[in-house]
Order: C-alpha cells, then sequence, then structure tokens
C-alpha cells in the first residue's frame, strides 16, 4: 500500500469514526488505501464481536484487507445498493466536501461503488486538507488511449505525466488493466467544470476528482478527530 504525510494515529482515528457510524444490516462501500485500512480493520473487529454487514470491495487491496479481517464479501452486482460507502482522499476542501482520489490508482471503481452508496463518509488525516484543490487529477486511461488523452489534457492546459510504477519497469497498471495518467491543471478554480471536461475525453475511463458525493468527512489528528456532514 502507498503510504501517504499524516500519522497512524491522525489516520486510525479517522478510519474508527468512521467505522463507528456503521449500524448492523448494512452494506458498505470499502474504499483503499491507508486511511480506510483502519475502518476495515475496525469493522473487522466489530464482525468478531457478532456485527452482521456485508462489505463490496473497491480493489484487490480492499478486498483483501476486508478477506483477512473476516468481513462478508459481494460484488457491486450482487447487492442492491450500498449503505455507506467509507473511503479515504488525497487532497480534500472540507468545507465543500470536493476532493482528489486515486494516489493509489483505485479512484474508478471507488467513485463507482460511491455512486452506488447512499452516503460517502471520507477519512482523512489534517495534512490532506487544502482551501483549493492543488495537486494532479489522476485519470484511469485505456492503454491504447494515453497519447491521446495527454493531448486532451494539454489542450486544457494541463500537463500529463504517465504515471511509473515504482516496483515494476514501465507505467502503473490498475486493478482494471489500464494506465494512470497524472494530469496536474495547478490550482483547479472550478473543480466542478473541469470534472465534466475531464469525464468528455474519450479514453478517459474515470477521473479523481469527486465533486457531490461527500456526505460525512472525518478528519483525524494525532490527539482527536471531528466530523462534518453535508
Ligand atoms: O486510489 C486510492 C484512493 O483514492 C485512496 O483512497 C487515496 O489515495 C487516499 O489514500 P490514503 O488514505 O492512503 O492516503
Amino acid at each position: 500500500m502507498k503510504s501517504t504525510g499524516g500519522s497512524d494515529d491522525a489516520k486510525r482515528r479517522a478510519g474508527e469514526a468512521a467505522a463507528d457510524a456503521v449500524d448492523a444490516g448494512m452494506v458498505i462501500g470499502l474504499g483503499t488505501g491507508s486511511t480506510t485500512a483502519y475502518a476495515i480493520e475496525a469493522l473487522g473487529e466489530a464482525v468478531d464481536n457478532g456485527l452482521d454487514i456485508v462489505g463490496v470491495p473497491t480493489s484487490f487491496g480492499a478486498r483483501q484487507r476486508a478477506i483477512d479481517c473476516g468481513i462478508d464479501l459481494r460484488g457491486l452486482d450482487e447487492v442492491d445498493g450500498i449503505d455507506l460507502a467509507i473511503d479515504g482522499a488525497d487532497q480534500l476542501v472540507r468545507e465543500t466536501g470536493v476532493c482528489l482520489k486515486g494516489g493509489g490508482a483505485a479512484h474508478s471503481r471507488e467513485k463507482l461503488v460511491a455512486s452506488a452508496a447512499a452516503e460517502l463518509h471520507l477519512v482523512v488525516d489534517d495534512t490532506k486538507l487544502t482551501d483549493t484543490l492543488d495537486q494532479p487529477v489522476p485519470l484511469e486511461v485505456l492503454p491504447d488511449a494515453h497519447t491521446v488523452v495527454a493531448d486532451a489534457v494539454r489542450s486544457l492546459e494541463g500537463e500529463p505525466t504517465l504515471r511509473a510504477a515504482a516496483n515494476k519497469d514501465g507505467p502503473v497498471v490498475t486493478d482494471n488493466g489500464n494506465l494512470v495518467c497524472d494530469a496536474d491543471f495547478g490550482r483547479l478554480d472550478d473543480p466542478a467544470l473541469l470534472a465534466k471536461r475531464l469525464s468528455a475525453i474519450p479514453g478517459v475511463v474515470e477521473h479523481g476528482l469527486f465533486v457531490d458525493y461527500t456526505t460525512a468527512v472525518s478528519v483525524g489528528r494525532s490527539d482527536d478527530v471531528s466530523t462534518t456532514t453535508y
């Protein structure tokens, strides 16, 4: 799992706060990443203590983690909707809940699960908070399309970078067999407009800008956690 800047204590507090909001009988979207891992762990402990839930994982990593924690799993096509999705974020505007995801290349299935969920509860440590999003936007891209998508990003005045794998020669390959282009647009003054433009590029499977999905955010710090609802 990629490691990110915040402290483990802060991530744990955020993850546990979201797990606390889970009730018996719920279908839970299980997000990807180091912060959501703490929520999955907490849910696993609750399951050991008798909580009856079903999880829908958003990635190979989330699935493995949930199996290790003893959570009963289903595919998205085997459930009749999702009550609550719990997931992390790479950068988040707390005032609006708009965020960037996809640092772990899982954003397409994360967005799919979030779109099927009645609620999306994000879990972050306080290093993720910002007033304005300004990190590159991850784009999951069909392999044949990467040069065409890069040209389209440049035509929107962005700077595309094909994400390289850390422990493999060549690019990152997603759980869906696609590539990732990180598109740097600098400050995102109008995330909703950019989200629409990125969705319209042929060859982009999904982008990591989440606008209008978030219903709650738990922000962990080393000594406390606070939750905002939208
Ligand atoms: O693709 C990965 C996901 O969007 C993660 O939820 C996001 O990168 C946050 O991960 P972490 O909690 O490890 O910072």
